[in-house]
């Protein structure tokens, strides 16, 4: 047993009693010391019967939802301006909390340990606030020192007689450290008797929904402040020793028979933490902290846990274990109850009041659960595990695995992230139902596991600059950088004398044996330490150490083994309920718990530095952390996010060049359309006059030709150019319709009659002098006049159509809605009546030339079948020929003047001849006749048509 190894002091008076323990003298009355402390009546505490743990379970959730709706904006309890460490201390306050700092190991003016261990860290830090805090204490406690220093000055020579390692072990006075502050003694210790006003209870905030106290600040500030002075007067000799980092408290349960007699044997100062034993064994016991039954839940976790877990918020390492024998009150103080919430409620609160109090940085929770249950590993969180014929079944094993980095930690196991306390509580609560509990002879919910709670905490620099929140999150987002950190809140089962039932037996007997190893290792920590001390010298290496021995001191072994800040709650029950026997028995189970917590002060040495800033995705431990994973993820999103963004401005650019390309197109094509629309109206109106001078020159020069070159009588010549002339109020018609669209002056126009002269003459006579040519050229022109004005209705029908088209809606629902139209649509009926009247009138000129040139053409086959009848005659004498030559040459001579210029010929031939020509003249008689009436009849038919359709337009127009 671990009792065995303990030295034992030297001192007879604490010799171990043999005996049955005589009574000790009354215990000094706690109300003469802590006047304005007053405690919780015993009577209120609840009975083992009334089980803080189921209430811990299931009420301390609802606590936290009451707590976070109480609180203004978040869960988070928010600290006041007078909870800052420079504000004013109310009324009725005191520095309770500086009590227990007091109560802390101070370290020793000068260097007198090792130096080889690393300076802590935590006496660095220290702000003007808690300069002038310490100030004020420092100039408060010279006025108080003297009564303080006294008692303290008679309990380290009880100390130091004590020796070794054993009851009072080394005083813990000279001990800076990250958890208990490390400065000047004296003015500590002495603050503990500051006369200074002091709350009633340092955590009664908590019981409205707050755990986070003023006194919890001022002893933060009051640590930083204690910190720089220890800087200034010990440098940093008073910093090497990393045993500092490691706290033990004894904690004494309240008897659980009310008004039962005090038990006489024990003495527990809380004041000076020491616990005095008046039995057999003897001995005085003293502590990091020592809590009374009086101390609530909260003022253990202040004093023994709250600056483990604000070191860990920093990046340390933390584990805080309550170690005792069953029913002594673990649970209870690890848990506590819906009104006085232990250490993991309270450490979960003050969690998240940091991470509301650093904005520079920013933070990732996770959490898991696990007990330890006949040395085999559960999850919590895990849940049942569905087995195929959906029963319950077994949970996968969960092994210990070591790593360099990570150390020794369990897997697979579940963690989950949270992000408020109420979560964070909720998460435990269910964990909590899972754990295995049962009756046992001392405690009627006896934890049978041990249960490891641990909170991951990640954190990471916020990036600077940025004025938006979203601007400060986008920025924070650099690689590495991240801070990983372990809280572990451990409630080991509690050790236990054999049980009766086989079961519990069993549990017992695992219970007994991790208990068992934990001590071995911690009793072993000490003379490793020695041996690695002496080795160190020679070279040498540690020492093996049973860590594997059990699943427990596996799990601890980063902790035990100096990487963890460690906070060891001890509990103990000394009051005499029941029989002396089981008094007796109790006082050697205490003893044996204060022999473990002494061991474990003195043996464990601590030298956890501050996690290392992962520099990103490939160190082990920022790959390990989820915000660096997160970050990376956040990386990859944003990357795809800018990916599909550029890809998607990339479409939209390519779709709106394409846009922008068809409606240039469009617009060109518009344009061209415009252009052609704009030359085919020039070019027909061009044509429009042309074809009217064309025409009306022809209508002239056909009319000379016509009279000229058939050889026609001067009587049907001048009947022609009568019948021309004779229409000339028709043509004036035309030419009126004309004038219209070609503004020519009279004396210029093309119609008037040319003169006829010889020249003239020869010209339209034609290359042969026969008429045959100008005919010829009459239909050629007829042809081209034909082709211009078929082009010329092709237009027109196009302009009609596309003119339709355009305004076919647009004039169907004004002709249906207006009916007669506003004068617009009207105005556009009447263009179209206009064109299409004149398309029909085009029509009707196109029959014309065809009938024209079918006349014409008919006419000249005739004429060439007279010349050819003519020529024959000639040739039968020369006279003839010579006649028909002259005939020729007198052109377009009178026919008296033909008929009295030829020579006589043969009355037969001539006959014929004349018969001959004479019906040539009546076929082209007919013809000039025929077209004289069509150009007459056109002309009037025109002329009515033009006339009907300017009616009908004015019709519409009106
Ligand atoms: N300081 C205390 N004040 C009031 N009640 C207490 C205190 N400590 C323990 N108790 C009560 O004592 C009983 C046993 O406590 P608890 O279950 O915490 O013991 P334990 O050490 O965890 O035991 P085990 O090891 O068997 O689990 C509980 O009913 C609890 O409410």
């Amino acid at each position: 047993m671990s009792t065995t190894t303990l030295p034992r002091p030297s001192r007879p008076s604490v010799a171990p009693p043999t005996g049955p323990l005589p009574s000790l003298p009354v215990p000094k009355s706690r109300a003469s010391n802590v006047t304005s402390s007053p405690r919780l009546p015993s009577s209120s505490l609840p009975s083992p019967a009334t089980a803080s743990r189921t209430l811990s379970s299931s009420a301390l959730p609802q606590r936290q939802t009451t707590k976070a709706h109480s609180s203004s904006s978040s869960t988070i309890p928010t600290l006041t301006g007078a909870d800052t460490p420079a504000g004013p201390l109310p009324p009725g306050r005191t520095l309770r909390k500086t009590v227990s700092i007091g109560a802390f190991p101070q370290p020793p003016k000068h260097g007198n340990r090792s130096t080889s261990h690393p300076p802590s860290p935590l006496s660095a830090s220290s702000t003007p606030d808690t300069v002038s805090l310490d100030q004020r204490l420092a100039s408060v406690s010279k006025v108080a020192i003297p009564s303080r220093q006294g008692s303290l000055k008679k309990a380290v020579p009880r100390a130091s007689s004590v020796g070794g390692r054993g009851l009072l072990g080394k005083p813990p006075l000279n001990s800076p450290s990250f958890l208990n502050g490390s400065g000047e003694s004296a003015s500590v210790a002495n603050t503990s008797h500051l006369s200074l006003p002091s709350p009633p209870q340092s955590r009664n905030s908590s019981a409205q929904g707050s755990y986070a106290t003023s006194t919890t600040t001022i002893e933060d500030a009051d640590d930083e402040a204690r910190a720089r002075v220890d800087g200034k007067a010990d440098g940093n000799t008073t910093q090497k020793d990393g045993k500092g980092n490691v706290i033990v408290s004894v904690r004494v349960r309240p008897d659980i028979v009310k008004d039962s007699k005090p038990n006489l044997d024990w003495e527990v100062d809380s004041k000076r933490s020491i616990i005095a034993y008046r039995g057999r064994e003897g001995g005085e016991y003293l502590y990091d902290n020592v809590f009374d039954a009086q101390d609530n839940n909260a003022r253990v976790y202040d004093a023994a846990a709250k600056r483990l877990v604000r070191r860990v918020m920093e990046g340390y390492h933390g584990t805080v274990f309550a170690y005792g024998m069953t029913g002594t009150g673990k649970t209870f103080s690890m848990q506590g109850t819906a009104t006085n919430p232990g250490v993991i409620p309270l450490a979960i609160t003050d969690i998240f009041s940091y991470i509301r109090e650093t904005p520079h940085r920013e933070f990732l929770l996770r959490v898991s659960y696990l007990e330890i249950y006949n040395e085999k590993i559960h999850d919590l969180l895990a849940g049942p595990v569905a087995s195929a014929n959906g029963q319950p079944g077994p949970q996968e094993e969960i092994k210990l695995r070591e790593d360099s980095k990570r150390g020794v930690y369990a897997t697979p196991l579940k963690e989950e992230i949270v992000q408020s306390p109420t979560q964070l509580l909720r998460v435990i609560a269910r964990g909590d139902n899972a754990r295995r509990v049962a009756g046992t002879q001392f405690n009627a919910r006896s934890s049978r596991s041990h249960a490891v709670v641990q909170i991951v905490v990640e954190s990471r620099a916020r990036g600077s600059g940025g004025s938006s929140v979203q601007e400060n999150k986008r920025s924070a987002i650099v690689p590495g950088g991240v801070r990983v950190s372990t809280l572990s809140l451990i409630d080991l089962a509690g050790s236990e004398k054999a049980a009766d039932d086989k079961e519990r037996r069993t549990e017992g007997s695992h219970i007994n044996k991790s208990l068992l190893t934990l001590g071995t290792v911690i009793a072993r920590l000490s003379s490793e330490k020695e041996k690695a001390a002496g080795d160190k010298e020679k070279g040498g290496k540690d020492k093996h150490l049973p860590y594997r021995d059990s699943k427990l001191t596996r799990l601890l072994q980063p902790a035990l083994s100096g990487n963890s800040l460690v906070s060891i709650l001890c509990t103990i029950q000394i009051g005499a309920s029941g029989s002396s026997a089981a008094a007796n028995s109790h006082a050697g189970e205490t003893l044996n718990t204060l022999k473990f917590a002494s061991r474990a002060k003195n043996n464990i040495v601590s030298h956890a530095k501050k996690a290392d800033e992962s520099l990103g995705a490939g160190a082990d431990a920022g790959s390990r952390a989820l915000l660096e994973r997160y970050r990376i993820e956040i990386q990859e999103l944003r990357k795809q996010l800018e990916e599909q963004n550029k890809a998607k401005e990339v479409k939209e650019e390519k779709e709106e060049r394409e846009r922008d390309e068809e409606e240039e197109k469009a617009r060109e094509l518009e344009d061209r359309q415009r252009h052609e629309e704009q030359m085919l109206e020039m070019q027909l109106a061009r044509t429009a006059l042309k074809e009217r001078i064309e025409h009306l020159n022809r209508l002239i020069l056909s009319s000379k030709s016509i009279g000229v070159n058939n050889g026609r009588s001067f009587s049907s010549m001048s009947h022609s150019r009568h019948s021309v002339l004779s229409n000339g109020d028709r043509f004036q018609l035309r030419s009126a319709r004309s004038s219209a669209t070609l503004d020519v002056p009279a004396s210029q126009t093309p119609f008037q009659s040319p003169p006829l002269d010889g020249s003239e003459e020869d010209d339209s006579v034609g290359e042969n002098g026969d008429g045959s040519a100008s005919q010829a050229a009459q239909i050629q022109a007829l042809q081209a006049d034909l082709a211009d004005k078929n082009r010329y209705i092709s237009t027109l029908e196009k302009r009609l159509l596309h003119a339709r088209r355009s305004s076919h809606s647009r004039v169907s629902m004004s002709l249906s809605q207006k009916l007669a139209g506003s004068s617009e649509d009207g105005g556009l009926i009447a263009t179209i009546a206009e064109k299409d009247a004149e398309i029909l009138s085009l029509r009707a000129q196109l029959e014309d030339k065809e009938k024209m040139i079918a006349a014409l053409t008919s006419a000249r086959k005739k004429s060439e079948t007279a010349h050819e009848v003519g020529v024959a005659i000639s040739t039968d004498g020369p006279s003839g020929s010579r006649r028909v030559s002259h005939q020729r040459s007198v052109g377009s001579g009178s026919s008296s003047a033909k008929v009295k210029t030829s020579s006589p010929v043969s009355v037969s031939s001539r006959e014929q001849h004349l018969s001959h020509t004479s019906k040539s003249e009546r076929d082209l008689d007919d013809v000039t006749r025929m077209l004289d009436e069509m150009i007459s009849g056109r002309v009037d038919a025109n002329a009515r048509r033009r006339s009907n359709s300017l009616r009908l337009v004015s019709e519409q127009r009106g």
